[in-house]
C-alpha cells in the first residue's frame, strides 16, 4: 500500500495533554501526552478531548484515527488530584443543600459524559491502542472507540468501585454489549478485578494483540489506513448505522439504513468503487 508519510504534528490541534499527529494519508493519531502523570484525566483532558474529536468530526483530511497513548502506561483514569470539575470535599461538607448540592453536579457529569460520547458521534472509524494499564475511565473512554487493539503487556480494570463510584461515563453502558456477556460485565465491575491481555481477547474486548508498544502502534495505523483507503461515505454511513442499530430493534436499524442510503446511494463513490474492483485498481475517492 502506497504510504504518504504526513508524521508533522498539525498546528490546529495543539492541545496540552494530547499530541495529535497525522502518521498515514487520511489518518489521524491522538496521543494521550500527559505520561508523567500516567495520562490521568483532568480538567484540561476532558475540555482537549472534547475539543479533538468535535474538531474530527469534520475535518475532511481525516477518515480514521487511532488513539493510543504516550509513556510507561495508557491512562490511569480519573486524576485523582485535580479537584476542578469533581470536588469530593465539597461535595462532603454539610454547609449546602444536598440536593442543591446535586443539581451543581448534574451538568458536571454530563458534561464528562460528553468527552467520550463526542468519539461514538465522531463518524470517522476510532481504533484504540491499548499499552500496559487501562484503568478506570480508560475503560469508558476506549468502549467508545470502535476496534480495541492491545499489546500482551495490557490490563484492564473497571476501577471505580474501588474509589467509591458506579462509572458513570460509559462503561456500565457499553461495556456489556462489547462483550456481549452481561455476567462477565457485573463481575469486573462489581469487583474491579484486573483483566489481562489473553482475557481481553477472548471475552471480545480487544480484537488483536500484539506483541508489543511498537508493533500494536504499527498494527493500528495499518488497520486505519485500510479503512481510510475506502469510500469515506461508505466508511462513515457504515459506523452511524452500526451505532445507531447497536441501541435500536432491527426493524428500526433496517429502517434508519434505508433513509441513510436512500441519499447516499446518489455518492459518485458507488460508480468509482465498482469500476475500480472491476477494473483491479485502487479507487481514489474526493474529500468529503
Ligand atoms: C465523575 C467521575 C468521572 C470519572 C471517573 C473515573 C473513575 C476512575 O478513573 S477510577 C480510577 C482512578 N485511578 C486510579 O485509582 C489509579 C491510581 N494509580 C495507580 O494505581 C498507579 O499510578 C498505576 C496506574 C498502576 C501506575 O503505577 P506506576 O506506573 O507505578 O505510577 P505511579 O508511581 O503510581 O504514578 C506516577 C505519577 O502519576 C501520578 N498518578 C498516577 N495515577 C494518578 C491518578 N489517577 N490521578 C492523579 N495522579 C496520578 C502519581 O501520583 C505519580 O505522580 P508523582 O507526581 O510522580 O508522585
Amino acid at each position: 500500500m502506497m504510504r504518504r508519510n504526513c508524521s508533522s504534528e498539525t498546528s490546529e490541534y495543539n492541545f496540552k495533554t494530547l499530541q495529535v499527529s497525522r502518521p498515514r494519508e487520511f489518518v489521524v493519531q491522538v496521543q494521550l501526552n500527559r505520561p508523567e502523570k500516567r495520562n490521568a484525566m483532568n480538567t484540561d483532558f476532558w475540555r482537549e478531548i472534547r475539543e479533538c474529536f468535535s474538531r474530527l468530526a469534520v475535518d475532511s483530511d481525516c477518515r480514521a484515527v487511532v488513539l493510543s497513548a504516550a509513556g510507561k502506561i495508557y491512562t490511569a483514569g480519573l486524576d485523582l488530584t485535580d479537584n476542578t470539575d469533581v470536588n469530593f470535599q465539597e461535595l462532603m461538607s454539610p454547609d449546602k443543600d444536598a440536593s442543591r448540592k446535586a443539581f451543581t453536579m448534574r451538568p458536571v457529569i454530563e458534561r464528562l459524559q460528553e468527552s467520550f460520547n463526542v468519539i461514538e458521534k465522531c463518524p470517522k472509524p476510532v481504533v484504540a491502542a491499548v499499552h500496559s494499564a487501562c484503568v478506570g475511565g480508560g475503560i469508558d473512554m476506549v468502549s467508545a472507540c470502535d476496534i480495541r487493539y492491545c499489546s500482551s503487556d495490557a490490563w484492564f480494570t473497571i476501577k471505580e468501585v474501588d474509589i467509591g463510584l458506579a462509572a458513570d461515563l460509559g462503561t456500565l453502558q457499553r461495556f456489556p454489549k462489547i462483550i456481549g456477556n452481561d455476567s462477565l460485565a457485573r463481575e469486573l465491575a462489581f469487583t474491579a478485578r484486573k483483566f489481562f491481555a489473553d482475557e481481553a481477547k477472548q471475552i471480545g474486548f480487544v480484537s488483536r494483540i500484539f506483541p508489543d508498544r511498537e508493533q500494536l502502534i504499527e498494527g493500528a495505523l495499518e488497520l486505519a489506513s485500510i479503512i481510510a483507503s475506502k469510500s469515506p461515505v461508505a466508511v462513515q454511513g457504515t459506523k452511524v448505522s452500526m451505532v445507531y442499530s447497536r441501541d435500536h430493534t432491527v426493524a428500526e436499524g433496517l429502517e434508519h439504513v434505508v433513509t441513510w442510503n436512500q441519499g447516499m446511494l446518489q455518492s459518485e463513490d458507488v460508480m468509482k468503487a465498482v469500476m475500480a474492483n472491476m477494473q483491479k485498481q485502487k479507487p481514489v475517492f474526493s474529500k468529503l
